[in-house]
C-alpha cells in the first residue's frame, strides 16, 4: 500500500511548519520538517567552523551526522545525540542553511534522510521542493505563502518569542534575501510544484489555514 503523502512548501515565515504539524497532529500522520535538516546541517558546519564553499567538507558533515527527532507539540532535534532546537530557529542558522542547500551535492545527500520520513498511515512534509522534486507522487500538494511583509513580521514575533534578539528591517532584508536564493537556484529551486492548491495565508489565520488544508485530505 502506497503510503499517502501531503507536501507544503513556500518561502519563509508562510506557516508551514505551524500548518503542517498541527494538520499531520489531526490526520495522524508523520511530520516531516525537511528545512529542520538542512537547519542541522548548517548548524553542524558552523560548529566546525567550516568553509561555506567547501562542498566537499559539507558533504562529509552531511553523511557523517546523526540527527534525531521528536515531534511532539514542539520539534526537539537532537544532532550526534546534542539537542540542537534552540540553535536551528536563528536567522543566521536558516540564512547558512539557504548557502548550503543551493548545493546539488548536499541536496543529494540529504535526499534518502528525507525518503525515509515516508512511513504508514501518512506523511506531512513541509519545506521547498517536497513536492517539486522528494514527492513527487504525493496525493496533496500544498504552496503557502503570504506577502513578504506579513511573512517578516511573522518570523519577527516568533524570534522575539523564542527570546531570540531579532531586528525587523533586518529579518525583512534576511527573508528577502533567502526567498531569491531559494527562488533562483539551478538545483531544485522553491518553485509552485504542478496540480499545487495555492494558498496566500497574508489575511488569514493559523486555523482557517488548517481547515483550508484538511479539507483536502478526502
Ligand atoms: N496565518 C497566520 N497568521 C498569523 N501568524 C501566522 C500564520 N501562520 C503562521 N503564523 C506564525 O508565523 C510564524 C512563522 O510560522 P512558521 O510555521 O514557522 O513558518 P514557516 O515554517 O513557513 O517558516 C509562527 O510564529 C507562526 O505562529
Ligand atoms: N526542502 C527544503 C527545506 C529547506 N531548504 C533550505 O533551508 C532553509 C531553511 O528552511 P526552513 O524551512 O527551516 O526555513 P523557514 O521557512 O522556516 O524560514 C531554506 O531557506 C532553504 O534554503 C531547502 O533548500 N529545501
Amino acid at each position: 500500500m502506497q503510503t499517502p503523502v501531503l507536501t507544503i512548501d513556500g518561502p519563509s515565515g508562510a506557516g508551514k511548519g505551524t500548518v503542517s504539524r498541527a494538520v499531520a497532529k489531526l490526520l495522524g500522520w508523520n511530520y516531516l520538517d525537511s528545512g529542520s535538516i538542512y537547519r542541522s546541517l548548517a548548524v553542524a558546519a558552523l560548529k566546525a567552523d567550516l568553509d561555506l564553499s567547501d562542498i566537499l567538507a559539507i558533504c562529509r558533515v552531511a553523511e557523517a551526522m546523526s540527527l534525531e527527532f521528536d515531534c511532539g507539540d514542539e520539534l526537539i532535534v537532537k544532532l550526534d545525540g546534542a539537542d540542537i532546537t534552540s540553535q536551528l530557529g536563528t536567522e543566521t542558522t536558516g540564512n547558512t542553511a539557504s548557502i548550503i542547500a543551493a548545493y546539488p551535492e548536499v541536496r543529494a545527500v540529504l535526499f534518502q534522510k528525507q525518503k525515509d520520513f515516508q512511513r504508514l498511515p501518512g506523511l506531512v512534509a513541509d519545506g521547498r521542493d517536497m513536492g517539486s522534486v522528494v514527492f513527487q507522487d504525493a496525493k496533496i500538494k500544498v504552496y503557502l505563502t503570504a506577502s513578504a511583509e506579513e511573512r517578516a513580521l511573522r518570523r519577527y514575533k516568533q524570534l522575539i518569542e523564542k527570546g531570540i534578539d531579532a531586528n525587523l528591517p533586518q529579518i525583512t532584508r534576511e527573508i528577502e534575501e533567502r526567498d531569491f536564493r531559494d527562488q533562483q537556484r539551478a538545483t531544485a529551486p522553491l518553485t509552485v510544484p504542478e496540480g499545487a492548491h495555492y494558498i496566500d495565508s497574508s489575511s488569514l489565520t493559523i486555523q482557517q489555514v488548517i481547515d483550508q488544508v484538511v479539507n483536502l485530505v478526502d
